[in-house]
């Protein structure tokens, strides 16, 4: 099946340096894709060219086959944006707002109010429909905004950060409620926050200083960089200078008498010769478990490899 969104050879320049080279990435139609980077790693940059905000230096977005270059007004009827900031006008009421954002996306006028009705149900608005949107909480403010990006029922939503500046409450509100609109169609997470793609998403791709550093599913990037250390108990365990003499072991951590982590360079063959070494010089290895790198490590491991 098409893709919802194609970016082709994307590349954005700011005056002199490129904010993004080269990007390429396919949405499918359905699911959450985190589009992950640490700050100034291109997100925004590629999220507003992706929402008709930007217009790039070179390359091609189409969303749902449509050019976003040749016919921007139709391609964005099918794109839903929450920016960082939402953009919100604090002296209307939630009813005003959502009805002025509908007006602007093309809703007609003979379905403005099943609309209206059904975004603030389905972000749990209608309570609130005719209060100031100055006098919101912040969790509040973002469920508006997260209902503007979805009033005209687009095919695909881009979320920016969209947890930014909630408290612990709010963030598990809106995250469900980002999984609950995800159902029906294709989402766009950026963010920086490692947690909410592992929460959130099926698939990532991870942007560093302006290029794709990894595009795969969440589970690839669990398990992307090999791991380089192990746990070991040893009945008998050797001082630390026994084992950095086995090619390859690199460190020592001692946690207990019997207890000891090895880091390594190499592949995960070394265990085979720590076992060789412990059976031939008596130190009576118990247990050997290789140790997965978390998820912040594959982090910064992949944020390293491209600076
Ligand atoms: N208007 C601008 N003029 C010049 N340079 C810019 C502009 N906007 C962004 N940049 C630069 O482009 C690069 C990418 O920025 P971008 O905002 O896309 O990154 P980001 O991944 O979204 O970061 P953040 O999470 O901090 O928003 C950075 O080096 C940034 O300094």
């Amino acid at each position: 099946m098409e893709p919802i969104v194609r970016i082709s050879g994307l590349s954005h320049r700011y005056s002199t340096s490129w904010a993004i080279r080269d990007i390429n990435i396919e949405i499918p139609r359905s699911g959450i894709v985190g589009l992950l980077g640490s700050n100034g790693a291109g997100k925004s940059t590629t999220m507003n060219i992706l929402c008709g905000v930007l217009t790039p230096t070179a390359g091609s977005v189409t969303i749902n086959g449509i050019d976003l270059s040749k016919e921007p007004e139709r391609a964005k009827q099918e794109i839903g944006f929450l920016p960082q900031t939402p953009p919100l006008y604090m002296d209307l009421t939630v009813d005003e707002y959502l009805v002025h954002t509908a007006i602007l996306r093309s809703v007609e006028k003979s379905q403005l109010k099943s609309a209206l009705e059904e975004v603030k149900e389905r972000c749990g608005l209608t309570h609130i429909s005719k209060r100031l949107i100055k006098n919101l909480s912040g969790g509040y403010k973002q469920r508006v905004g997260i209902a503007q990006a979805i009033i005209h029922h687009p095919k695909l939503v881009v979320f920016d950060e969209p947890t930014n500046g909630l408290d612990p409450n709010q963030i598990i509100e809106v995250r469900g409620l980002i999984k609950d609109i995800a159902a029906e169609r294709a989402v766009i997470l950026s963010t920086h926050i490692l947690t909410e793609v592992q929460y959130l998403c099926k698939d990532i791709v991870m942007i560093e200083s302006g290029r794709i550093v990894f595009a795969d599913t969440m589970e690839a990037f669990d398990n992307y960089i090999a791991p380089h250390s192990m746990l070991v108990v040893m009945e008998n365990a050797p001082p630390a200078e026994a084992l950095l003499a086995i090619e390859g072991v690199i460190r020592i951590e001692t946690l207990t008498e019997k207890q000891l982590r090895i880091y390594f360079n190499g592949d995960r063959s070394i265990s085979e010769a720590v076992v060789l070494e412990s059976a031939k010089r008596g130190w009576r290895l118990r247990e050997l478990n290789m140790e997965k790198n978390s998820l912040d490590e594959t982090f910064a491991q992949l944020s390293r490899i491209s600076n």
